[in-house]
């Protein structure tokens, strides 16, 4: 059912630093910070031949990444996103197996302008998912 690999993201402290060390250190293709209120985060997108990297920063009161940054005050791998073919064909088969879906359960529009997802850390190994509808 899962796809390609679309996204690794990383919740980070400083977001002009974290750019400028993928930019500058790593030689990556960096884009420009994206403020995504839905989600309540800013994001940067680093593009790599096969992936991409997210980078994170809360935005706003309730940002869902908060807890996280609080527990990890230097950053930290924060979600993978996977593609899916059919965002609700794959969220009911994920329910009947008893995974928990985030939020109100029906998709956003995520960073990439198509239906979003998130799936509980607890129910895969620690590791917070995120599916992508392509
Ligand atoms: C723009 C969009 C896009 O790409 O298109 C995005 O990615 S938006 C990316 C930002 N949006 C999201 O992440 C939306 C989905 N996320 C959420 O709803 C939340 O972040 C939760 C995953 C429910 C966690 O929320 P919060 O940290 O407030 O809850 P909590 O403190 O009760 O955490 C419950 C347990 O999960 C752990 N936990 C929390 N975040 C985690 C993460 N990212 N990876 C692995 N474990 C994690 C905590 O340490 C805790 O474990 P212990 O109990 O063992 O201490
Ligand atoms: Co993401």
């Amino acid at each position: 059912m899962i796809g390609r690999l679309n996204h690794v993201a990383i919740a980070v402290p400083d977001l002009g630093a974290a750019q400028a060390q993928y930019a500058d250190t790593l030689g990556a293709r960096v884009g420009a910070p994206q403020d995504e209120p839905d989600h309540g985060v800013t994001v940067v997108f680093i593009e790599l031949p096969n992936t991409k990297i997210e980078l994170l920063h809360p935005l706003g009161e309730d940002s869902p990444i908060r807890g996280f940054l609080d527990k990890n005050p230097s950053g930290g791998i924060h979600h993978m996103c996977f593609e899916v073919e059919d965002i609700l064909a794959a969220r009911d088969r994920l329910k009947a197996e008893g995974a928990r879906v985030l939020g109100n359960g029906e998709p956003k529009i995520g960073a990439h302008g198509k239906p979003v997802l998130f799936l509980h850390p607890k129910d895969f190994n620690g590791c917070l998912i995120e599916l992508e509808q392509v």
